[in-house]
């Protein structure tokens, strides 16, 4: 079994700094004892090293070590359509997203964008997912195939729908129950592969389809569910069409039973106080997704009424109608968005920002055991960022006056250029070497 003492400057967010003034933990000089990919010890590298005079060290000083990122809403057919920008999100569904989605039948396309998909994630440091899979079985199994094969820890599902998409993505009830088992016999608790139902949305899904995932909640009793939920005004119009029983559009999730502890519903940019207070009963995630927000002009993620309501809230991506893989840039969106709000904002600090990027993502999975931060017992799943010498972040490091100093600047201008180095469960997924600028 390896050994090995990383020594570095870290920060992680053992709790959360909506609730914890001092969740945010940083050593300036620390070490991380990590053996057979878990980490045994943590503290000041002097400490650690006395402790383990003769385990091989890692010197990353120079850098900033975090926990892994973990998005929690990523669509997998959609990295090839990145940058749809200018429409809003049911004319972007038609003209961008689901015509990509479609190519998804071919199997051999699916593995392309598969890689794409994976290598972009783990590029930007993300070592977990809540990934939208396809509308077809075989894509989702090439998805889970080059997750397993990277090492990513992704949970995934089949997309279903039955109305108002394209022919090509519609199922059955039925269908959606039979492959939906079928997957879930293939890839649930396989490696580090779960299971997420994924109904795409209300809009687009009956209550025959929402019933069949319903079902499969209910047999399976850990898999994860996620779907959409109050993203823009026009699609929640429609909702409201379709389901006229409803009193809201969360009651179209609830009447199927799909709202619990493992559910992650992305957006909900126009909730009402009625939702918000169920969904903190039912104790499941609103997704938060800025980037896609502002590209498709959903409308400002009202956070505040979140928090006061108690809903735990976790970050996505979005991609493709987010603008790229990088938590870095949502925690950054984030901050901007919040303070566009004004008083209706919520102050993010460098803390809430990696918190949302970490641990309120594990959180939300049921994987805060695993990971999420830097604690004994924990697996070693982090992202070092290191920029290359002559650039304004790597100036910033270099000088910083405190470890949350820097940090802060990593979210404000540090990109998937600036992740050298990647692990999961102790194993190295990505490497970059640095590159010197002239
Ligand atoms: O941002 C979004 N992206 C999608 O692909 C999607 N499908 C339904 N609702 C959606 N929202
Ligand atoms: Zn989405």
């Amino acid at each position: 079994m390896t050994t090995t003492l990383y020594r570095a400057t870290y920060l992680h967010t053992p709790s959360s700094p909506f609730i914890d003034a001092a969740a945010l933990r940083a050593e300036d000089d620390g070490a991380l004892l990590v053996e057979g990919g878990v980490i045994r010890a943590v503290g000041g590298y002097a400490d650690l090293r006395a402790a383990h005079p003769d385990v091989p060290v890692s010197d990353l000083r120079g850098g900033l070590l975090l926990p892994g990122f973990i998005d929690t809403h990523v669509h997998f057919p959609q990295v090839r359509v990145i940058g749809g920008l200018g429409l809003p999100l049911l004319d972007w569904l038609e003209q961008c997203a689901l015509p990509e989605e479609a190519r998804m039948a071919d199997a051999a396309y699916a593995r392309g964008v598969a890689r794409d998909f994976v290598g972009g994630l783990v590029q930007a440091g993300t070592t977990t997912a809540l990934v939208f899979g396809s509308h077809f079985a075989g894509a989702v199994d090439e998805l889970f195939t080059e997750a397993t094969r990277v090492g990513l820890r992704c949970v995934s599902g089949l997309v279903v729908s039955d109305r108002l998409l394209r022919g090509e993505l519609h199922t059955t009830p039925q269908r959606a129950y039979d492959e939906g088992r079928a997957l879930i016999g293939r890839w649930h608790g396989v490696g580090r592969s779960l299971y997420a139902v994924t109904p795409r949305f209300s809009l687009s899904a009956s209550e025959g389809v929402l019933d069949a995932c319903g079902a499969l909640m209910q047999e399976f009793g850990d898999v994860r569910f996620t779907s959409h939920i109050n993203e823009n005004t026009r699609e929640i119009e429609v909702v409201r069409g379709l389901f006229p029983e409803a009193r809201d559009y969360l009651g179209t999730y609830e009447r199927a039973g799909l709202v619990g502890r493992r559910s992650v519903l992305a957006h909900n940019v126009w909730p009402t106080d009625r939702e918000l207070g169920a969904m903190a009963e039912h104790r499941c995630t609103a997704a938060h997704c800025p980037c896609s927000n502002s590209a498709l002009g959903s409308g400002f993620f009202p956070l505040r009424r979140h928090l006061d309501a108690g809903v735990h809230v976790s970050l996505g991506s979005d991609v493709g109608g987010g603008t790229g893989f990088s938590l870095l840039k949502e925690g950054l969106q984030a901050h901007f968005m919040q303070n566009l709000m004004g008083e209706g904002g919520v102050d993010l600090s460098p803390a809430h920002l990696l918190y949302l990027a970490t641990l309120a993502g594990a959180q939300a999975l049921g994987l805060e055991g695993q990971t999420g931060s830097f604690e004994v017992g924990k697996q070693f799943d982090a992202v070092y960022l290191s920029p290359a010498p002559g650039t304004p972040l790597d100036a910033v490091f270099r000088h910083a006056s405190s470890a949350e100093r820097a940090l802060a600047a990593a979210f404000a201008t540090g990109t998937p250029a600036d992740v050298t180095r990647v692990w999961i469960g102790g194993a190295e997924v990505h490497t970059r070497s640095t590159r010197q600028t002239a």
